[in-house]
C-alpha cells in the first residue's frame, strides 16, 4: 500500500496528526485543503461561500480524484466522504483512516463552524453534521482509530500502531 488517507470530522486533527505521523513513517504529506486552495487561489471558506455546499463538495471530489502520491499521509477535508469518485480513488491507492473523535471533544476544539467553514448540508450544530456523515466515514474506513483528548504524540503513536498492526494483518509491506 502506498498512502494512508486520513478522514474524519473537522477537528479531528487529519491535518495536525498527519504531517507528524508522516516524519514518523518516513512518507511525504499532503493536505488535500490546502490543495483546492492553491488551485483556486482562494480559500476554503471562501469556495463554500461562492459555490455552496453542493458546489464545493463538487470541487472537493474533483481536486482529490486526481491526487496523484506514493508513500504519503493525505489529510483529507472533513467533508472528502461526499465525494463517490474521490473515496474511490483513495480506496484503490491507500489505507484509509477514520479519526473517530466524541462529540464533546469536537465542540471544544472547533468553537465557530461559520468562521472554520464546514460543508453543513442545511445542518445547524455538530452532533446534526456528525449524524449526516457517520455512516460515510464509517464505509469508507479500512482502520478506526478513536482519538479523545489525548496529547498529541499519543494519538499519533496510536494511529501509527493501528496501520501497522493492519499491515501485518493483510501481509502488506509499506514500500
Ligand atoms: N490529540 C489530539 N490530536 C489532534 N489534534 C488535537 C489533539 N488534541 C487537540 N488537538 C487540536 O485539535 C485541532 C485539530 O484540528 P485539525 O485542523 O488538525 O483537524 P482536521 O481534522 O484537519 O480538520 P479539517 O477537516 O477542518 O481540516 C487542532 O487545533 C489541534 O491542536
Ligand atoms: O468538514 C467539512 O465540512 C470541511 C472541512 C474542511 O477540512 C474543509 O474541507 C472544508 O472547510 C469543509
Ligand atoms: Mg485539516
Amino acid at each position: 500500500m502506498k498512502n494512508i488517507i486520513l478522514i474524519g470530522m473537522p477537528g479531528s486533527g487529519k491535518s495536525t496528526i498527519g504531517v507528524v505521523l508522516a516524519k514518523k513513517m518516513g512518507y511525504q504529506f499532503i493536505d488535500s485543503d490546502i490543495v483546492i486552495q492553491q488551485k483556486y487561489a482562494k480559500t476554503l471558506e471562501q469556495l463554500i461561500d461562492e459555490h455552496s455546499d453542493a458546489g464545493f463538495i463538487q470541487i472537493e471530489n474533483d481536486v482529490n480524484k486526481e491526487i496523484k502520491a506514493e508513500h504519503t499521509v493525505i489529510a483529507t477535508g472533513g467533508s472528502v466522504v461526499y465525494g463517490r469518485e474521490a473515496m474511490e480513488h483513495f480506496k484503490k491507492t491507500g489505507v484509509v483512516v477514520y479519526l473517530k473523535v466524541p462529540e464533546e471533544e469536537l465542540k471544544k476544539r472547533l468553537g465557530s463552524l461559520k468562521e472554520r467553514g464546514v460543508v453543513s448540508n442545511g445542518k445547524a450544530t455538530i452532533a446534526e453534521i456528525f449524524e449526516d456523515r457517520k455512516a460515510l466515514y464509517e464505509q469508507y474506513a479500512d482502520i478506526t482509530v478513536t482519538c479523545a483528548n489525548e496529547m498529541l504524540r499519543y494519538s499519533v503513536e496510536d494511529v501509527y500502531a493501528k496501520i501497522n498492526a493492519y499491515f501485518a494483518e493483510n501481509y502488506v509491506t509499506k514500500e
